[in-house]
């Protein structure tokens, strides 16, 4: 039996199907931490009000906002490292993928083996540049000298400093430059094997040649691990990030894609600050 020849108007149709099969949507990425109504205060102070916030997995979300906002308190309870002020009472979840971190029996140490953190000043241990990154594995009962030679050369390669480095591992890390010393803290975190990397403006303290480089890295990081980086820096929030979230007052205004947030902010607030009119 022939086959009948499509018409005109099938083929236009057909080809229509394969154009928007083949235009698929861009993956959409897991979320790791999801954050439902969650408040926190220290004391009597309310620093963060209600926040709702979900970050995805392999992307970096830039935290802006001006001074006193709660970005630092807001990543610093996603490790729990804000619990250590003794007058903070949080109420509300944060999950981690899928438990709530919150929760009495979830135990920090378990994630902080999954979460690391970098701080605004480079604060490398008084210790040899090897020891710096050989200390969290040795820590986690690692003791074999081969072992830790080889997580030791990754990390320091991952955090592009391994070239400069190489030579004088038993050195002081205080030796260091500010960015080398930024990059070795970056090399640290990563010797543990973590999923989320924490960044409380991490150039802030660094010249514009070492805060293009750690710049660089966290988009070469972000294809393996999560990244949340809190910055005062607008450029460099609309330069690496693939979310952005905006928080004033202790709440969050917006977090949507990052283009999004520069070009046509849903709030009047984000386009006041974005475009330097407060903060
Ligand atoms: N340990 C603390 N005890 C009491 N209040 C605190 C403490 N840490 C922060 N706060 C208050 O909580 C609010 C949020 O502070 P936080 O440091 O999170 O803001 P931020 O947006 O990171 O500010 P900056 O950009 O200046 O670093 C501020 O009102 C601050 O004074």
């Amino acid at each position: 039996m022939m086959i009948p020849a499509a018409t005109p108007q099938e083929t236009v149709e057909k080809s229509k199907t394969i154009d928007l099969a083949a235009r698929k949507q861009p993956e959409k990425k897991a979320v790791v931490y999801d954050t439902k109504d969650f408040n926190l205060w220290y004391g009597e102070t309310h620093a963060l009000q209600n926040i709702n916030l979900s970050i995805h997995e392999k992307e970096v979300t830039a935290i802006i906002g001006p001074s006193g906002c709660g970005k630092s308190t807001y990543i610093k309870s996603l490790n729990r490292m804000v619990e250590l002020t003794p007058s903070v009472r949080t109420s509300g979840v944060i999950s981690y993928q899928g438990k709530n971190i919150l929760d009495k029996s979830f135990k920090a140490e378990e994630l902080r083996t999954k979460v690391g953190m970098v701080f605004q000043k480079p604060n490398p241990f008084p210790k040899s540049i090897y020891e710096n990154v050989a200390y969290g594995p040795k820590i986690h009962g690692i003791r074999n000298k081969k072992i830790l030679d080889e997580i030791v050369e990754q990390s320091l390669r991952r955090a592009y400093i391994w070239d400069e480095v190489k030579d004088r591992l038993k050195e002081n890390a205080y030796g260091l430059s500010g960015g080398q010393q930024q990059r070795l803290c970056i090399a640290r975190c990563l010797a543990i094997e973590p999923e989320v990397i924490l960044m409380d403006e991490p150039t802030s303290a660094l010249d514009p040649k070492s805060t293009l480089r750690i710049e660089e890295l966290a988009q070469e990081l972000k294809k393996e691990y999560s990244i949340i980086m809190v910055t005062h820096n607008m450029q460099q929030a609309a330069r690496i990030s693939d979310q952005t979230a905006f928080f004033l007052n202790g709440e969050v205004v917006e977090c949507n894609r990052t283009n999004h947030v520069f070009s046509n902010p849903d709030d009047s607030r984000t386009e006041d600050y974005i475009s330097g009119r407060f903060g």
